[in-house]
């Protein structure tokens, strides 16, 4: 297999191990001593310095906010970037009991510019049986021009050093490339709602025998949603849609152990950040369904008219009484209503019973989940999986 020169020096699953069932599901190195946790930085090259970027600076918020954006994840084919909002970076890294010391940036000593940037926020999540407190690795960013000078290792291992001060052992983190050693491997799916600027970008190609009017067509939606008692979620909602979400995500292998705490934040809406809907029964008035998504845009690269997508994320989804086409495609009319481009959804959970019939197709975009020194009996399915990372 292609040579991992840093990975094969960390805890995390090794190809030589896959397969071997006789190695127990649990973390793969047992917590080293705080005393013995290494209390200084590493080292960095000589020109760079770290830094603990303070999201709540606005300063610092928008140095990061241009650094991902001119820097950061770009599909294969270098025609789109992941453009997060600052309001967006400000919720992603701000969750119940985070940790200001994991917002780590990298500085050019003399001119102060923010170079790379890497994330970690902490995160309850279960496997099997096993509720596990894990830092969330995210963000990770080299500076197009500082790229290949290997900043990406000694940046993970100062995350995980300041994670390990925090007496956190575990790490879940998502990633694009093959690495060692995926849990599970998704397929990203697409529903185009604007066909027109998708095609015009060349995210989408006019099918064979198809007119631009005839694929308008194909892909409108209705007006208004068609689910009675279907409505945003409100604050006061929050303990019934914990309860509902709590009780769909038992049935994953590795899922979010979500309190009311993190629903709040994780699941009350935010404009231009993160939508939740949810079915309110009119005779009951209990809450049986709910749906969301998240705001992730997309700068297009060097297209004459655009130069941004709006793309939404499906985010998490409980159906227990509408069907999940009814749910989902009430999500969809409520995102083209919402002028976005493009739908997006990972073939997680049981997005696979809506993907199709809803006019999704796969995308090029395969994303890998890992686990940090927890290792899991056998690599999941993606219908195993019941986590969405941002
Ligand atoms: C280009 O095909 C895809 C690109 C992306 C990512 S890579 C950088 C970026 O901006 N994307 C978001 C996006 C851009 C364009 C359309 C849909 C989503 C994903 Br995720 C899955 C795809 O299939």
């Amino acid at each position: 297999a292609k040579r991992h020169k840093f990975w094969e020096t960390q805890p995390v699953g090794q190809f030589k191990d896959l397969g071997d069932e006789s190695l127990p599901e649990g973390p793969i190195e047992p917590p080293t001593p705080l005393s013995e946790v290494k209390q200084e930085p590493y080292n960095l090259p000589s020109p760079y310095e770290w830094t603990t970027c303070d999201l709540d600076s606005e300063y610092t918020c928008n140095e990061v906010y241009v650094l991902l954006t001119n820097n950061y994840v770009e599909d294969d084919e270098n025609m789109f970037r992941f453009n997060y909002s600052k309001e967006f970076l400000r919720w992603a890294l701000h969750p119940p009991g985070y940790f200001k010391s994991w917002h780590i940036g990298v500085r050019v000593k003399t001119s102060k510019k923010l170079v790379a940037f890497i994330t970690g926020v902490p995160a309850r999540i279960r496997a099997s049986d096993t509720v596990v407190l894990m830092a969330e690795i995210n963000f990770l960013c080299v500076h197009k021009k500082l790229r290949s000078k290997r900043l990406a290792p000694v940046m993970i291992k100062e995350v995980t050093r300041r994670v390990h001060l925090e007496n956190i052992w575990q790490a879940a983190y998502t990633a694009g490339v093959v690495l060692p050693t995926p849990i599970s491997t998704c397929q990203y799916w697409h529903r185009s709602l604007n066909p027109k600027k998708l095609i015009d970008v060349g995210f989408s190609r006019l099918g064979a025998r198809m007119t631009m009017s005839r694929t308008i067509k194909l892909y409108k939606l209705p007006d208004q949603t068609v689910t009675p008692g279907f409505r945003k979620m409100e604050p006061h909602d929050v303990p019934a849609v914990t309860r509902l979400l709590r009780n769909y995500l038992k049935q994953f292998v590795v899922a979010p152990d979500f309190d009311e705490n993190d629903v709040e934040h994780w699941l009350l809406p935010k404009e231009d950040v993160v939508d939740s809907y949810l079915i309110e029964s009119p005779e009951s008035h209990e809450i049986t369904d709910f749906c969301s998504f998240y705001t992730l845009p997309s700068s297009i690269l060097g297209n004459q008219n655009y130069s941004t997508l709006k793309a939404a994320y499906s985010y998490y989804n409980v159906s227990t009484k509408i069907p999940w086409i009814q749910l989902m495609n009430d999500v969809l009319i409520v995102a083209k209503k919402k002028d976005y481009d493009v739908f997006n959804a990972l073939d997680v959970m049981h997005n696979e019973t809506f993907l199709k019939e809803l006019k999704f197709g796969p995308g090029d975009g395969k994303l890998h989940y890992y686990l940090y020194n927890y290792r899991i009996k056998h690599v999941l399915r993606p219908s195993e999986l019941g986590l969405v990372l941002l």
